[in-house]
């Protein structure tokens, strides 16, 4: 796949690091989604693979989040593919029994956050240039309900409401602050920091680690599962609505003009 380069390498250690190269910001296309996802199962069922670093490869951005572009004027069919491929990428980030590090080595909104909220670390470079947060109400869209549950799992309920309603990006020390972030490291020492993280996470045996974190996020899992056709509806017709169409097309004009 040409799109969505993701460098994989296993060391001794068991730990693969996974690096997002889709330039020029990593927005999660729907064949992004399907390489990421299927890169997670391989080192779900690699035995060697007991944990993996998410980054990227490109300056100062983590993930923009979804590729607006996939939601823009297409056809129910592409809305049907792409959302499945949302919540089949969630479903195996959050569900994974590896050790999940972030680290967050540039802005990372919507979509880009949900990625660092499911994994069960994060370490963002510490630079208030960089910012994180699910944004989606300054786009006119609403977050689904298990971006909601994810959110609430890392900074509770009145912090994700607020942070929700506003659509807030936060920047680096302030998502510190409240929780969405563990740590906050210089960025020339993130991948040493996440090393480490990952090797005090694997100290523990696997099976306790595994069944502890499933019992912290089963509920919230079996939540989409048990509603997947559901939410795959609602997103077609939240999305095809021509208000929300010309909300997404504001959106994209604005990022244009904004580098004029
Ligand atoms: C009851 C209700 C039920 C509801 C059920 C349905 C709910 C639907 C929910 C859908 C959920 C969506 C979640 C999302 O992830 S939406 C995406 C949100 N993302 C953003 O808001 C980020 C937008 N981008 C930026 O802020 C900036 O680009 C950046 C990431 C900070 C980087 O800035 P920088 O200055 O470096 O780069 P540019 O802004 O110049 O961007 C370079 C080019 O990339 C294009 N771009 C950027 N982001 C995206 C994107 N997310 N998708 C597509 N394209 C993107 C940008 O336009 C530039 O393109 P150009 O070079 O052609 O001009």
């Amino acid at each position: 796949m040409a799109a969505a380069t993701l460098a994989r390498r296993i060391g001794r250690s068991g730990v693969a690091v996974m690096k997002f190269k889709s330039p020029p910001v990593n927005s999660l296309s729907l064949e992004f989604l399907t390489e990421f996802s299927i890169s997670l199962e391989k080192l779900e069922n690699n035995r060697a693979c007991r944990g993996v670093i998410i980054t990227s490869a490109l300056p100062k951005i983590f993930s923009s989040g979804l590729d607006i572009t996939e939601m823009c004027g297409k056809s129910i069919e592409h809305y049907t593919e792409f959302w499945r491929a949302v919540q089949e990428m969630w479903l195996r980030l959050y569900g994974s029994n590896m050790v999940t590090v972030a680290a967050v080595n540039g802005s990372s909104p919507a979509g880009g956050c949900l990625i660092a909220l499911s994994c069960d670390y994060r370490i963002m470079a510490e630079n208030p240039k960089f910012s994180i947060g699910l944004n989606e109400a300054q786009l006119g869209i609403v977050a689904p309900f298990w971006f909601k549950d994810t959110f609430v799992n890392v900074v509770g309920h009145r912090i994700a409401e607020r942070s929700l309603q506003l659509g807030s990006l936060h920047p680096a020390p302030e998502a510190h602050k409240l929780g969405l972030v563990d740590e906050l490291v210089p960025e020339e020492k993130l991948m040493e920091k996440a090393a480490a993280v990952m090797a005090q996470w694997l100290a523990l045996p696997d099976h306790a680690r595994q069944l502890t974190k499933t019992m912290m996020r089963k509920a919230v899992l079996d939540r989409l599962v048990a509603h997947r056709e559901e939410d795959i509806k609602n997103f077609i017709s939240f999305v095809s609505k021509e208000s929300i169409q010309k909300s997404l097309r504001m959106y994209m004009e604005m990022l244009k003009k904004k580098k004029s």
